[in-house]
């Protein structure tokens, strides 16, 4: 077992038996949905595993059904794993399960759960859902802002083009999709401002960048606090302060933001050249902001704003470059729409080819395999157990997209599957197929999001003929591991123009 490992088990040995030292006595004799071996202690850990939570969950499920309790800790946890299920938790009893657990990352990273994300269920998560998908993810907003998109998209495929001969050029996809979603979510955030290396912000974003990876880092781990409340004075792994110390670096640049920010706004600004955080601060009444919500905001934009999507588009460009033959139909579907000049993200519901490679590939790669843990402040009844209020519960996406039960083939990547249905779409309505889950926590951005990753996918294949490097024969498709599920080796493509036009025609 790996040192890491290793010391998140001693670590959780040692905070289990201080809290079962002091607690108080709570325990239930209901009986629970059935799961794999309890051990003292540990729970169920060693059937679950450090890595891979999804396939194991999935694995786990076949043995002991749709409905599955575990535990790690003194944290109860339960899985589904059925559309059937999956529909009772996230639509007919959402209210119930759309709480959030208690998290030393929603407490330092969530500016004391006042990040839409970490925020359990109540007035202040309603009203920061709201103001999302109000001001920032509404149809009017995302159209206002398919400027930025486009600008930062052409700009890619200029600096792929630039950088090859007409042999092609090696392009690593990761940091393409990665820069390419991050100068999105930048401007949509900040605008223009601190891109020019002149603005006296410029330099302190550059090592922002390096506090919001750590802290993506930290919200994956598995952090003995989380496992067994109360004992977070313990930290008997470090992350605790190694949290606390992100916040306040966070804390200092969002304040440094605001201020500038605030300064625009005490001249006049036009709204289309209002970014997020004009937004944000120009709220008025009952729908302004505290300092904690907009910095909350922040985290929600930045830190799911950019893996996410990165990822999403790395896995689609891997299965493309897999399966040439789709590669050539989509191009082919692309060109035979736009005739003659480079595809616009308002083309994009003509594609309809495009749209069951999207979703295919969000099928077999869904980015967040698993949903945020959701939470009962109250017990509740669930197919027929007594469940007793505080339990974490995750629906497997990873796991109902790969159910032999319900899909041909479901390891195949076969876009042709949505071409036969194409009301199974991402509004998260058929549970079989829901990469931004459904129900009251389904994400907000997920319009954005999806428009987003069909748009760069097709100015990428349009533009560029893809293959595998001399030399290389398959693409390694391994996962990594986190919260976010990202290709395990970064995926390195060869780049050939194929279009004699770089430059697209302007907007209508
Ligand atoms: C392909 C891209 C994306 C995928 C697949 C995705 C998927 C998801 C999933 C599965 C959840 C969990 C819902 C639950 O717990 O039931 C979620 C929540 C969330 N996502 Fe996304 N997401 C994407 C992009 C984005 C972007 C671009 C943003 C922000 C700019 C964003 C912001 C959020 C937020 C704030 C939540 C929490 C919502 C809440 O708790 O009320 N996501 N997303």
């Amino acid at each position: 077992m790996e040192m890491e490992n290793m010391n998140f088990v001693w670590a959780l040995l040692v905070a289990v038996l201080v809290w079962a030292f002091f607690r108080r006595r709570d325990r239930h004799n209901l009986p629970l949905p059935p799961g794999p071996i309890q051990w003292p202690v540990v729970g169920s850990l060693f059937s679950v595993g450090f890595r891979y939570r999804h396939k194991t969950f999935a694995a786990l499920a076949n043995k002991y059904g749709p409905l599955m309790h575990l535990r790690l800790g003194a944290s109860n946890i339960l899985v589904v794993s059925s559309p059937e299920l999956a529909m009772e938790v996230l639509k007919h009893k959402d209210f119930e399960w759309s709480s959030r657990p208690p998290s030393a990352a929603g407490k330092y990273i969530g500016f004391d759960f006042h990040s839409l994300d970490f925020a359990p269920n109540g007035p202040q998560w309603r009203h920061l859902r709201k103001i999302c998908i109000t001001h920032l993810f509404s149809p009017t907003r995302i159209k206002m802002q398919s400027q930025i998109r486009r600008e930062e998209i052409l700009k890619m495929v200029d600096g792929i083009a630039a950088g090859g001969s007409p042999k092609g050029v090696v392009v690593d996809m990761r940091k393409m999709c990665d820069s390419l979603v991050l100068s999105i979510v930048k401007r949509m955030l900040f605008g223009k401002k601190y891109s020019n290396p002149e603005h006296p912000m410029a330099k302190e974003m550059e090592s922002f960048m390096e506090v919001v990876k750590e802290a993506m880092i930290l919200i994956g781990a598995l952090i003995v606090s989380d496992l067994v409340p109360g004992l977070d004075w313990l930290d008997l792994q470090g992350y605790d302060r190694r949290i606390r110390k992100v916040s306040r670096r966070l804390e200092r640049v969002y304040k440094l933001i605001l201020d500038d920010h605030k300064k625009d706004l005490e001249n006049e600004y036009a709204e289309e050249a209002k970014d997020f955080v004009h937004i944000l601060l120009s709220l008025k009444g009952e729908e302004q902001l505290t300092e904690k919500s907009l910095m909350g905001l922040m985290t929600d934009v930045f830190l799911f704003g950019v893996d996410i999507t990165a990822t999403g588009i790395e896995w689609a460009m891997a299965e493309l470059i897999q399966n040439q033959r789709i590669l050539k139909k989509l191009q082919q579907a692309i060109d035979d729409t736009v005739n003659g000049r480079l595809v616009e993200e308002f083309d994009i519901c003509r594609i309809s080819y495009l749209e069951s490679v999207v979703k295919e590939a969000l099928r077999l790669h869904p980015p967040v395999p698993l949903t945020d843990p959701h939470y009962n402040e109250e017990a509740v009844d669930l197919s027929g157990y007594k469940i007793p209020a505080k339990f974490v519960m995750f629906v497997n996406i990873w796991g109902l997209a790969h159910d032999p039960k319900l899909w041909d083939e479901p390891f195949e990547f076969r876009p042709e599957r949505f071409e036969a249905c194409p009301d199974l779409n991402v509004s998260g309505n058929d549970m079989r197929y829901i990469p931004f889950s459904s129900g009251r926590r389904k994400c907000p951005a997920s319009n954005l999001a999806y428009l987003k990753m069909q748009h760069a996918i097709a100015v990428l294949v349009q533009a560029f003929d893809w293959s595998l490097p001399e030399g290389q024969q398959d693409v390694n498709m391994e996962e990594g591991f986190g919260v976010i599920c990202p290709m395990k080796v970064p995926l390195l493509a060869l780049a050939k123009p194929r279009l004699e036009f770089l430059h697209a025609t302007p907007t209508t």
